[in-house]
């Protein structure tokens, strides 16, 4: 049984060792306001040394490592993981409330599969050749080659803490970088607990190193300003990305930016009418509406559009809340105050544009120690036009807006119609239409009669202010590499 109570001070790992800040900041949890952890907040010098300490791996043990060495050192990591399950479960939990469940199904399996999935890209990945005869007979022999970035800056949000942060350290370490990450000031915990795996794991010092603190003018921006980092992989708002662009810009560093959406949901009159409810109550309430990839615009046929939204306020009004550790528990809270009272700015901004609320839009009262946590209703609303600003700006919260559609080019219109392009979940039991529709869909990823369906060999990301590039399977062997063709003349 995972336990989340106070845990002790958390520290930053740089260069093979667990030091202090220059200060603590609070970890507080979203489930009662408790003090979790006290924080150590990184120095910009104590970035500088993090950064420095990373580059000098380079050069050390683990430049001279093979794929095979490095893959093998992967599984190790993942193996550690698995060895103290139960603890990051309990990290994730104590940093973010959510159903303990969701930690042992999701978000540490996830992690663990991060680490040997592209363990096992690495090693087995093969390079391009080509032969170019010569007018002279001869023959030019074209291979590439790849060879590590160099070290990365990781930076990672506080929605997915784990999983996150290790689907970019698990391709870019098995590829021979060395890395720098900073979590989120929200979620420390699990990425702490990774750094003691792989510290026991015996990582060459500075191979991987944790940083903690805030992002503007703390360990964050500290981090991106570092001229020594090659790369920055980054996960979390649109603007944060633009930050962090303009920050990198004069060193023109490689970016991969996973970034801000507001997906839709479309179900058909012809969609199995119970599968598409399950599908869109999921799509919208996961994670209590965290997960980039949620559905905060659902559009329904006409046909079927009151009987789908009475189903889906029967479905919300049934989502068991509670404690972390509770039986059958399905949704936790927002993951801090601050961002409950950004989603509810939002439940009050629907009233003033005149949303209909069909279930939601306030805070649960629960006469115990949760009314000092940071809780929230899950939310539906219908009634606001494509142009209100409930249905173009990302909540992030367990909360969506239905609205009717008549026909294919109507809806594909206006699922399009956004400044966002991150993910689509169709639900149709036309084939045709479901293909059709799915490569005109301006989104980095389309899921048809499902949703958050994961593949990790398959590109993940998104366009417009969702991302730039993708990862996930070569795509990370690619983004976390870098490639050089050597030509020989035979
Ligand atoms: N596309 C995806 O795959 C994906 C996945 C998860 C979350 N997200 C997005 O992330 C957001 C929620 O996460 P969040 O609130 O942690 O995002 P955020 O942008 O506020 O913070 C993300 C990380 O960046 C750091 N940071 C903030 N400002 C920085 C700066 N100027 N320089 C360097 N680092 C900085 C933060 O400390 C944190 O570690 C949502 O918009 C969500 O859509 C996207
Ligand atoms: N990048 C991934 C998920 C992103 C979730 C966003 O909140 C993944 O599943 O690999």
């Amino acid at each position: 049984m995972a336990t989340y109570q106070s845990a002790p001070d958390l520290p930053l790992y740089i260069d093979g060792q667990f030091v202090d800040g220059f200060r603590q900041f609070d970890n507080i949890s979203p489930v009662d306001g408790h003090l979790v952890s006290r924080v150590a907040e990184a120095s910009e010098a104590q970035v500088a040394a993090a950064v420095k300490a990373a580059q000098a791996a380079l050069s050390g043990p683990w430049g001279q490592l093979s794929v095979p060495a490095r893959a093998a050192l992967m599984h190790r990591v993942a193996d550690g993981i698995e060895a103290r399950f139960e603890e990051f479960v309990a990290a994730e939990v104590a940093d973010t409330g959510r159903p303990e469940n969701l930690a042992r199904t999701l978000d540490v399996p996830r992690a663990i599969a991060n680490f040997r999935t592209f363990a096992d890209l690495a090693a087995t990945s093969v390079s391009e050749c080509c032969e170019t005869p010569q007018a002279d007979g001869g023959l030019l022999f074209n291979y590439t080659v790849r060879k590590p970035l160099g070290v990365v800056a990781v930076i990672s949000p506080w929605n997915l803490p784990l999983l996150l942060l290790t689907w970019k350290l698990g391709p870019a370490l098995a590829m021979g970088n060395t890395v720098v990450c900073k979590p989120s000031e929200e979620t420390p915990s699990s990425a702490t607990l990774l750094a003691e795996v792989m510290h026991a794991v015996g990582l060459p010092a500075g191979v991987f190193n944790l940083i903690h603190g805030f992002g503007p003018g703390s360990a964050g921006e500290f981090l991106t300003r570092q001229p020594e980092i090659a790369a920055v992989s980054f996960t979390g708002e649109s603007r944060t990305g633009s930050a962090i662009m303009k920050a990198v810009a004069d060193g023109v560093k490689e970016v991969s930016f996973e970034l801000g959406g507001k997906n839709a949901a479309v179900v058909f009159a012809d969609a199995d009418f119970d599968a598409a409810v399950a599908g869109v109550a999921r799509s919208s309430f996961f994670n209590t509406g965290q997960v980039c990839l949620c559905s905060e615009r659902v559009y329904v046929e006409r046909p079927i559009f009151d009987r789908f939204v009475a189903a889906l306020k029967e479905r919300a009004e049934a989502l068991k809340i509670g404690y972390p550790n509770e039986a059958g528990v399905e949704l936790g809270p927002l993951v801090s105050q601050k961002h409950r009272d950004k989603v509810l700015s939002y439940f009050a901004l629907a009233r003033t544009e005149g949303a209909n609320l069909i279930t939601g839009g306030d805070v649960p009262l629960f006469g115990d120690a949760r009314d000092n946590g940071s809780w929230v209703r899950p939310t539906i609303w219908t009634g606001l036009g494509d142009d209100a600003r409930c249905v173009r700006e990302e909540i992030f919260g367990p909360v969506c807006h239905i609205a009717p559609f008549d026909d294919e080019e109507e809806v594909l219109a206006r699922v399009n119609d956004s400044q966002y392009g991150l993910a689509c979940a169709l639900w149709t039991s036309q084939v045709g239409r479901a293909h059709r529709l799915a490569r005109r869909v301006h989104t980095g990823i389309v899921w048809v009669n499902s949703w958050y369906a994961r593949d990790l060999r398959t590109p993940f990301g998104g366009s417009k202010l969702s991302g730039m590039g993708r990862e996930g399977g070569r795509h990370s062997l690619d983004f976390y590499s870098e490639i050089s063709n050597i030509c020989i003349k035979l």
